[in-house]
């Protein structure tokens, strides 16, 4: 299991936004995330990658406890330097592409590996062959500003990716584009699911969890409602919420 979430609850200001989260992502899967606005998808992404320190439960990625660090037998809370060391090893692709303005889209895709300590050759060249791989052969040396919103959103991709992840979150990766960009991204995670990337998705984008997904979990209210594979949640679902909230989408 690469990623294993058990009761994960969070507050804001005395507001219950989790309560209680079970959520598992086998090696190698993809998990689809739907479910109306404000049912806390996004502060669950954010608690697995510790951008939230969730209030309780526990968050293992390849077993490891994130937030924490074994120490003798017990465990201790990482502090924030040994948090980005841990953050590494997963990839979050967000709804805004976060890309920096004034570096080319290969200076962006290069910019961690060099911060983790890897030889400047050999993570050019891995740059060089993820941007190709997101489709952007030859457009290594362009600006955010000269690209277009799904070509940043392939970029924020290849730099996710150059850090070899372990597990990629995605926060609604399409949300921010136009129509007509969003199938191009799509493409790009549907290669790097057939490639056996270990990946929990937060879309809207039915069709690709439907396509996609190993299994689509149903957020309502702070809490998984229901889960299980795509054919069953997106057409035949138990729950009428979740029913509600597919038809009203599709
Ligand atoms: N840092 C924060 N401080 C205070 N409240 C927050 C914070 N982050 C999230 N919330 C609140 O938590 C609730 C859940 O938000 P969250 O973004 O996780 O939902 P979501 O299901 O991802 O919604 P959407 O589909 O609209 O992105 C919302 O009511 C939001 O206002």
């Amino acid at each position: 299991m690469t990623l294993q979430a058990t009761g994960v609850r969070k507050s804001f200001a005395g507001q219950e936004v989790l309560r209680g989260v079970d959520l598992s992502v086998p090696r190698g899967t993809v998990t689809c995330v739907i479910g109306p606005s404000g049912s806390g998808k996004s502060t669950f992404l954010r608690c697995v990658n510790r951008l939230e320190r969730p209030d309780a439960g526990r968050i293992l990625v390849d077993g490891s406890p994130i937030g924490y660090e074994r120490y003798g037998r017990g465990l201790r809370e990482l502090r924030h330097r040994d948090l980005a060391r841990q953050r590494r090893h997963i990839g979050m692709v967000f709804q805004r592409f976060h890309l920096f303005p004034h570096l080319t889209a290969l200076a962006n895709v290069v910019e961690g590996p060099l911060g983790a300590g890897r030889p400047r050759a050999e993570a050019t060249e891995e740059a060089m062959a993820l941007l190709d791989r997101v489709g952007l052969a030859g457009r290594q040396g362009a600006y955010p500003a000269q690209l277009s919103g799904g070509q940043q959103q392939r970029v924020a991709i290849a730099r996710a990716l150059a850090m070899r992840p372990k597990l990629m979150l995605f926060d609604e990766p399409t949300s921010a584009l136009d129509p007509e960009l969003v199938g191009e991204v799509l493409d790009v995670m549907r290669g790097l699911a057939a490639d056996g990337m270990t990946m929990l998705v937060v879309t809207h984008e039915l069709g690709f969890a439907r396509e996609a997904a190993d299994e689509v979990v149903f957020f309502d209210d702070g809490r998984v409602l229901e889960s299980g594979p795509p054919a069953r949640i997106l057409t035949a679902p138990d729950h009428p919420r979740t029913r509600d909230f597919v038809t009203r989408v599709l």
